[in-house]
């Protein structure tokens, strides 16, 4: 039966975590976590123990005489506390949608455990092939297609289905990993490697690791598989499967250099080892922070290091996310408003250019104008009412850039010395735990406290008004050519003059991906649909860019040639979109091919065919953006049934079904 804990009520009244069923202020707080695991490949399962060091509240607050959990498409066997068996119960919550926030363990406590004491919590249980954290590739899904791969993803609240765990970012463990494979597979975790792998003889080898700093649970992170590595300085490695892996360590060689210069912005590093895993295609992001070991997209692979300020970004979150964490994924702008801003000083630092940072800004700022223009009112908000909803659906560029420009705006009213010695201050104050939008601000105002000039700082608008916040000014310069090129080819689109000649073979990667955001954002502003396809067939013959190793441009003048419904874009996109499965770029174009008269029924029949290869996350948030139901199938039920793909389709049904009605009725009164 289920008994509202004291938790559920915080949670209830929005004051807690929303997201998560666990209760570490009235139950017990988990603080460490012993995991021993063995991977089946072949059953898709990940079984074994996962023990906790549970904290018990102090006297008064420990009002629940059970341990919650989350746990989402788990199978739990058997729980005890302090090596004696332990009654549970998987418990649904109200109001806490269980295919989205999964279900509450409770593991019921003896009478005497102590408050402020520590009992062992152990939990032996498997995940299931639906578990949402992994994505089990097949050999054919991988490079050297004859091994099979897994990779986990819990951020944000997918760690609940690879294991229990107070799936709630304020709750932060240390942790060490005792996992058991084939022994043809390298094991690689968010953690420092304690040993080499054991071989046991049977096929199967031991791996042993150790996260000593604290992590919330969406820095639990697996990738197992064919892997190779190089190291790249005394304390980076890059791993890849074998056939890219000189690649990948080429295109990340300046990772010390990034190091290095992060540590002379913020704190000297915390995690000890700074690796990089360059995955297989269908990984979702560009990159994912886990620590010791970022995961990162092949697309990044564009062979000349441009596309490296993702390394720099995964970097920043050692400091900004890893070590200072967002209290609650409300407050997620934290982590990644702040990512941006040391992501771009290092940049900036790296090119030796302090002009860069306002020249990235320019292309994060369309961003957030995109994304702003596509979104639901209340995810334009710095801090959303996430309310019922998965954070993955209220993911976007807003707490990233629109975080990003709030910390402009501070910065540029306290001036960049004192601003940089700020942050240096405030993740020394937060490292290790948790922070919200409030305690920033109050930490602000303290560590600035007397000084008049941020005084009218309107934070209530910043962090709770929708929409785009005030139009910042940055430094166009490095932009103006890219800018001027732009003009140039919208010129010639409307028939004024020939096509330009300006040479850009010699330009960097940001130079080509502003002056086609450029003429993207100038269409979007001035309302049309696209350029001619005359004028993207003409851009192609100069430029080459529809055959671009470099998945940045390619993705842009796909977007530029959708929306010009040029014929010849499409083989282009869907090899593009059926080659890799980061959301940054598939989503974007089958938005647009969706909206495209020549395009919308390739997006629906190539989502189909693919939609195994994407990721379940990517395959969720596809089939929303097409209006595709839960299968991807086009439709509700009864469409399917009809063969009916899509809605338009069954508009023009119903259209057709009126006249034909209408019709008939006149001849039947004609009749009379
Ligand atoms: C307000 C939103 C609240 C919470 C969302 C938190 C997490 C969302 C989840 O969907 C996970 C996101 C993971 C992101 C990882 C890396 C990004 O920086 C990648 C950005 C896009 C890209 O470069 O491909
Ligand atoms: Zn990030």
């Amino acid at each position: 039966m289920f008994v509202a804990t004291a938790d559920d009520k915080a949670r209830a009244s929005n004051s807690l975590d929303v997201t998560s069923l666990s209760n570490p202020s009235s139950g017990g707080r988990c603080t460490h976590l012993e995991l021993k695991v063995e991977l089946n490949f072949s059953t898709k399962t990940i079984a074994g123990t996962a023990t906790y060091d549970v904290e018990i509240p102090k006297e008064g607050d420990n009002t629940d005489n059970f341990v919650s959990f989350d746990c989402k498409d788990l199978i739990v066997n058997h729980t005890t506390v302090n090596g004696g068996v332990a009654k549970f119960d998987l418990v649904t919550v109200p109001n806490m949608d269980v295919s989205t926030f999964g279900k509450s363990l409770r593991v019921y406590l003896p009478s005497n455990a102590a408050p402020l004491s520590t009992v062992k919590v152990s939990i032996d249980y498997s995940t299931t092939p639906q578990s949402s954290a992994i994505q089990w590739l097949p050999p054919e899904q991988t490079l050297g297609k004859k091994r099979p791969y897994l990779f986990t993803q819990c951020q944000a609240i997918h760690a609940r289905t690879l294991l229990p765990c107070q799936d709630a970012p304020a709750v932060k463990v240390t942790y060490k990993a005792t996992v058991t494979t084939p022994t043809w597979a390298t094991c690689l975790m968010s953690a420092l490697s304690v040993s080499s792998p054991t071989d046991k003889g049977d096929g199967k080898s031991v791996h042993m690791w150790d996260q000593p700093v604290p992590v919330s649970t969406y820095l639990i992170a697996f990738c197992v598989g064919e892997l190779e590595s190089r190291e790249i300085s005394g304390r980076c490695r890059v791993w890849a499967e074998p056939g890219i892996v000189d690649a990948v360590a080429y295109e990340f060689a300046e990772t010390e250099q990034f190091l290095k210069i992060a540590e002379d912005l913020t704190l000297p590093y915390q995690w000890g080892r700074y690796d990089v895993v360059s995955l297989p295609p269908s990984f979702p992001y560009g990159g994912m922070e886990n620590p010791c070991l970022t995961f990162v997209t092949p697309t990044l692979l564009a062979g000349d290091r441009s596309l490296a300020d993702v390394v720099a970004h995964e970097i920043a979150h050692s400091w900004t996310g890893n070590l200072v964490t967002n209290a609650t994924w409300e407050h997620f702008w934290l982590n990644e408003g702040w990512t941006m801003w040391l992501q771009r000083k290092i940049m900036a630092r790296q090119k030796n250019d302090v002009k860069f940072f306002d020249f990235d800004a320019i292309g994060g700022w369309k961003h957030l104008t995109d994304d702003v223009a596509l979104l639901p009112e209340d995810f334009t908000r710095l801090i959303p009412k996430i309310g019922g909803s998965d954070p993955d659906d209220a993911f976007s560029g807003v707490p990233y850039e629109k975080g990003f420009n709030l910390l402009i705006s501070l910065e540029r009213i306290v001036g960049t010395p004192a601003f940089e010695d700020f942050a240096k201050a405030y993740l020394k104050r937060f490292k290790f735990v948790t922070v919200t939008s409030q305690e920033f601000k109050t930490y602000f105002e303290s560590y600035f406290a007397g000084q008049e000039k941020i005084a009218g700082f309107d934070w209530d608008r910043w962090f709770h008004l929708p929409g785009l916040p005030p139009t910042p000014t940055f430094d166009r310069s490095l932009a103006q050519t890219s800018e001027d090129l732009g003009n140039a080819w919208l010129s010639f689109d409307m028939g004024k003059g020939a096509a330009p000649s300006a040479d850009i073979s010699e330009w960097t990667t940001n130079q080509t991906t502003c002056f086609l955001d450029f003429m993207l954002v100038t269409l979007e502003k001035q309302g049309k649909g696209g350029v001619k396809s005359n004028t993207t067939r003409s851009m192609d013959r100069i430029y080459n860019f529809s055959s671009s190793k470099n998945s940045e441009i390619l993705h842009r003048f796909s977007l530029l040639s959708i929306g010009a419904e040029d014929s010849a874009i499409l083989p282009v996109v869907l090899e593009f979109i059926t080659t890799q499965g980061r959301m940054k770029f598939v989503r974007p174009c089958y938005r647009a091919l969706y909206a495209s008269k020549m395009g919308r029924k390739a997006a629906i029949a190539t989502f189909k065919e693919n939609r195994s290869f994407y990721h379940a996350i990517a395959q969720k948030m596809v089939a929303s953006d097409m209006k595709l139901d839960e299968e991807g199938q086009g439709g509700s039920g009864v469409l399917k049934v009809l063969g009916i793909e899509d809605r338009q389709e069954l508009l023009l049904i119903g259209v057709l079904g009126v006249a034909v009605a209408g019709a008939l009725m006149y001849m039947k009164s004609k009749r009379k």
